[in-house]
């Protein structure tokens, strides 16, 4: 029988299918690790925005949580819309009993503009859920929140970036640029070095879900035994792709293309 890595995404939902668990399922599947899903909010959302918002009862994520648990060993598993404390303090119970590779993408905004987390949540968050990750993502918005800094230059993002290890008990932060003007830099500090990650701007409006696929990109290639610089250079790569290969599909911010990274290696053959 063949092994496979398996990864585990607990999070928010996303009809449309560019964010949240579709996207991390879809990311999972295309860097061939084996993905499974647990579902904390049912989110009715699309390119547009958020319509609604139905939480699950907490009592029916801790089965989820079980279900997989007692069945299936975890490698990797990352964390994304979670958006009330009692969901984060079952989350929080179950998974720090695994000593497996955790990636904190710290959900707080959609692209839309749209809140996905409660404030109370957002500080049980940075107190408890950070202190558990092998890396946490935010953007710069979230590591503004949770650092109570002002990002306006690179130099405040390392310095952001050192609060999130050296203050909050993350074993590292990637902090991402998406949001700054330029080329997007993303600045990865894991207690002893800074190391950067670039790429060209991709002139594009299809963002819907880029964030997710980035975390769940690095989940996948921890997963696989991969080091921490190489799983984040190799999913910048991975997300680079499916924003340059995004769909122009719905009314608003269209997703980003899980297969981009094909599409390139294609391009590539036939140039
Ligand atoms: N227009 C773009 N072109 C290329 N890369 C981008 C673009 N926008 C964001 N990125 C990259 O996509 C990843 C997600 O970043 P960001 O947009 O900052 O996060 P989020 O989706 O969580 O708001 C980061 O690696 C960032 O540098
Ligand atoms: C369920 C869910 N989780 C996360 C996001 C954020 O998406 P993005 O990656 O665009 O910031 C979202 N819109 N919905």
């Amino acid at each position: 029988m063949k092994q496979v890595s398996t990864v585990l995404t607990i999070a928010g939902t996303d009809p449309s299918g560019g964010a949240g668990i579709q996207a991390d399922l879809k990311t999972f599947q295309e860097l061939k690790s084996y993905g499974m899903s647990v579902i904390t909010s049912v989110v009715a959302q699309n390119t547009t925005g958020v319509q609604d918002v139905h939480h699950l009862p907490i009592e029916f994520i801790e089965k989820q949580l079980d279900s997989v648990l007692t069945d299936i060993p975890v490698n990797a598993f990352k964390t994304g819309m979670i958006a009330t404390e009692d969901m984060m303090r079952v989350i929080h119970q179950r998974m720090r009993q695994q000593d497996i590779y955790y990636v904190l993408d710290p959900v707080m905004v959609a692209t839309s503009g749209d809140v996905l987390i409660n404030e109370n949540a957002r500080d049980y968050l940075r107190d408890y859920l950070i202190p558990l990750s092998t890396v946490v993502t935010p953007n710069i918005p979230e590591a503004e929140y949770l650092t109570e800094t002002s990002i306006t230059s690179m130099e405040d993002m390392k310095a952001a970036a050192k609060i999130l290890v050296n203050e909050l008990g993350a074993s590292a932060a990637l902090i991402k640029g998406g949001h700054l003007e330029g080329h997007p830099i993303d600045w990865l500090y894991n207690g002893d070095e800074f190391y950067k990650f670039t790429s060209n701007r991709i002139n594009t409006t299809s963002t819907h879900g880029t964030g997710c696929t980035y975390s769940a990109a690095i989940t996948a290639l921890l997963a696989q035994e991969n080091l921490l610089l190489t799983s984040i250079e190799y999913a910048k790569q991975f997300v680079t792709s499916a924003l340059r290969y995004s769909f122009s599909l719905g009314h608003g911010n269209g997703p980003t293309n899980h297969w981009g990274i094909r599409e390139e290696s294609y391009e590539l053959k036939r140039n």
